[in-house]
């Protein structure tokens, strides 16, 4: 199943318009071609809908924010709801500013999203908007942090309506009611800059490539993305490259990935509660 919806990327080559940071952006385009899609990058309001209209998913991204993007955001994301094309969002660091939360929260009311990526911070910053009682189950508390995190992933998918995917050292992607835990990637991923971009950027393709599979697509690019994060480290070693290789590799691993070719299987699980 991953095999085919990673080769529908390659065979529909959607275009991915992204709305997003200076600082990756060039990283999230190469991923974005190494995965099989078309990148465009384009923030000005004057074709931001065009360019939308156009496109198979929209990727919004608050890393570098400004007022005028965020105008071209709110745009860009009610033309594709409009035109049922999926909507992927990253919160980049919407714990850091009051701007960053304003723009997050009118975002959240104005446009509809398929996926919200963050990491824990940002997912548990957001979750924190949303009705406490029901968005953290108080039984969770005593479990361990990753239940926690799976209860809120879950909660807050089921109040926004969007699939939640919560990357990190284990990776949680969830829907109202299910949620599967991916146990692949490598901490060398968090030593370069917007790993968590490209990973958004990822999804964006899968989502594009298989819009009537959004949480099959969303699960699939996150096990592509850790995947690829283990491929470029075992290289790395290899080569006994740094942080600069890294880089490299790890777009070259995603450029490369075959799901029929893993070796040692796939590491990801469907949670289930136990209590
Ligand atoms: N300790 C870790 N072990 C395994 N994989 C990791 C680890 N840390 C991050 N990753 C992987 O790195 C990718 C990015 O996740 P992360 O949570 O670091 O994003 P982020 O904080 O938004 O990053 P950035 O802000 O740099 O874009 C995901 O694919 C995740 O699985
Ligand atoms: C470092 C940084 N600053 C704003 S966006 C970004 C990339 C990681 O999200
Ligand atoms: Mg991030």
């Amino acid at each position: 199943m991953f095999k085919q919806i990673a080769s529908k990327v390659h065979e529909v080559r959607p275009l991915i318009h992204c709305i997003t940071n200076y600082v990756s952006a060039n990283d999230c385009a190469n991923v974005l071609l190494a995965c099989g899609a078309s990148p465009i990058m384009a923030d000005d309001v004057h074709e931001v809908e065009e360019i939308t209209a156009s496109a198979q998913a929209l990727v919004l991204n608050l890393g570098t924010p400004n007022e005028s993007k965020f105008i071209s955001m709110l745009k860009a994301g009610q033309k594709a709801n409009n035109l049922g094309i999926p909507v992927i969002f990253d919160p980049v660091g919407i714990g850091a500013s009051q701007f960053r939360k304003d723009l997050a929260k009118t975002l959240l009311k104005e446009v509809s999203f398929s996926v919200i990526r963050g990491n824990a911070s940002e997912i548990t910053t957001l979750a924190t908007w949303q009705n406490h009682s029901s968005c953290i189950d108080t039984n969770a508390l005593k479990r361990s942090s990753y239940d926690m995190l799976i209860e809120l992933a879950k909660n807050l998918s089921e109040k926004l309506g969007s699939i939640i995917v919560i990357s990190g050292e284990e990776d949680i992607i969830s829907s109202p009611h299910i949620t599967y835990r991916v146990f692949h990637g490598h901490p060398a991923m968090s030593t370069i800059t917007g790993t968590g971009c490209m990973l958004t950027s990822l999804i964006g393709a899968y989502c594009g490539a298989n819009p009537t599979q959004l949480l099959q697509a969303t699960l699939a690019a996150t096990l592509a993305m850790g995947l690829s994060g283990e491929q470029a480290y075992s290289k790395l070693c290899q080569i006994q490259g740094g942080t600069g290789s890294m880089h490299i590799l790890l777009i070259d691993a995603i450029s490369l990935l075959d799901f029929s070719k893993v070796e040692g299987g796939l590491n990801y699980e469907l949670y289930e509660k136990l209590s």
